[in-house]
């Protein structure tokens, strides 16, 4: 069984709760934006594509229910433009959404221009764009994995002589995208090419994205892997690292700046250092839509803080008379009651330290002077493709 993270049928739109997950498999149906922002806001769905899925497809649910309109085509395209501006409040880090959001707007304008335009036609272009979106990140992630264990074999000494072990960060699989994952999806391509001797992967506080997805997404697959907690990460490269061939780390992105340095989940900048000072390679996997040419360095990524209950609760099934009832989950203190709590989501890894930026058309490396040229792979295309939302 392929790991569904969005069920997407035109009319029917659905979003595996990833809170309860390893726990239980739970789809809560979206049937409105306010329910793609709520899902969003809540991290039900979560990682970078993925919410510009769902916030694309959720609207897009609620157009196709809405049904017919005496509407005209520029108040279809007003009323896009304003929900997609809403759900782009949902998460601010992760640049995905609001790139999807730049593009449909776009591509909407311009259906809205066409001289026999009609609600229905704007809403129909609306509709076939944002579904497009769940096909292309696919195919994306596909292209990724490929290019990520390509250079890993090429470029490592371990990767040259044999299987590479590889230690991942947070979830960037299928739970984070609309299929395969991005860093997850170069460690399922070693896999698949017999190219992989071991996965490790952190647990990723708070959330515990590595421990209940990760985890999760490489036991359903059975790849062989290793969780340790986030604190384990440089003894690991210090103690295991060489009988282990842990040729690098390889993470996601939720923003990739201009200049390369790059937001990714909390925990992500130790993990670049430790790489640097062990001697293994760090790399970033992500698709173009990732990449903000318009943010010039990480100084300018907003970095989203959430909820202090985050870091002192923690959630699991309800245990009542020795029973385990994994429907019912409950949530228990793990701190002291009054301590105060810094919870960012993000932090952002310096160009720097980062060995290359895994895309759908390539693998970036710095050029002779210490610099990444991003602006370059927008202009090639992938199998005739250019980085699109939903074809636009
Ligand atoms: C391919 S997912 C990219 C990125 O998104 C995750 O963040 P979150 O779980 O808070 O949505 C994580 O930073 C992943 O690396």
């Amino acid at each position: 069984m392929v790991l569904q993270a969005i069920k997407y049928q035109r009319g029917a739109l659905e979003i595996l709760d990833q809170l309860k997950l390893p726990h239980t498999e739970t789809y809560d149906t979206i049937s409105t934006v306010q329910y793609g922002w709520d899902a969003i806001k809540e991290m039900r769905t979560r990682g970078a594509p993925a919410i510009a899925i769902v916030a694309a497809l959720s609207l897009a649910i609620d157009l196709t229910n809405q049904g017919e309109s005496q509407e005209s085509a520029k108040a279809a395209q007003e009323y896009i433009s304003s929900q997609l501006a809403y759900l782009v409040t949902s998460r601010p880090t992760a640049v995905n959404l609001a790139d999807a959001a730049r593009k449909l707007n776009k591509m909407v304008d311009a259906a809205a221009k066409n001289e026999d335009a009609t609600w229905k036609s704007v809403i129909n272009a609306y509709v076939e764009a944002a579904e497009q979106m769940l096909i292309d990140d696919v195919a994306d992630n596909e292209a990724i994995g490929k290019h990520g264990a390509d250079w890993i074999r090429k470029n490592t000494e371990q990767g040259k002589t044999g299987p590479v072990s590889m230690l991942t960060h947070c979830n960037t699989g299928s739970l984070a995208t609309a299929g395969y994952g991005t860093a997850l999806g170069v460690i399922r391509s070693l896999h698949a090419a017999g190219s992989l001797k071991h996965a490790f992967c952190t647990e990723t506080r708070p959330y515990n994205q590595g421990s209940r997805l990760t985890a999760f997404e490489l036991v359903h697959d059975n790849i062989p892997a290793t969780l340790i907690t986030d604190s384990m990460a440089s003894a690991l490269l210090r103690l295991k690292g060489p009988s282990e061939r842990i040729a690098g780390i390889v993470v996601g992105a939720d923003r990739v700046a201009a200049n390369g340095d790059t937001a990714n989940k909390i925990g992500t900048y130790a993990l670049a250092i430790t790489a640097k000072y062990h001697g293994v390679k760090f790399l970033v996997a992500a698709p173009r839509t990732t990449i903000d040419l318009e943010t010039k360095s990480g100084k300018d990524i907003v970095i989203e803080e959430r909820p202090g209950k985050e870091v002192t609760m923690v959630k699991g099934p309800c245990i009542s008379d020795g029973t385990l009832n994994l429907q019912k989950v409950e949530t228990v203190n793990i701190a002291a009651n009054g301590i105060g709590v810094w919870n960012p989501a993000f932090d952002v890894t310096p160009a720097e330290l980062i060995d290359g930026i895994i895309t759908e058309v390539g693998v970036v490396e710095k050029d002779g002077n210490g610099n990444f040229d991003l602006k370059s792979i927008f202009d090639q295309d992938v199998e005739g493709k250019l980085p699109t939302v939903g074809g636009i």
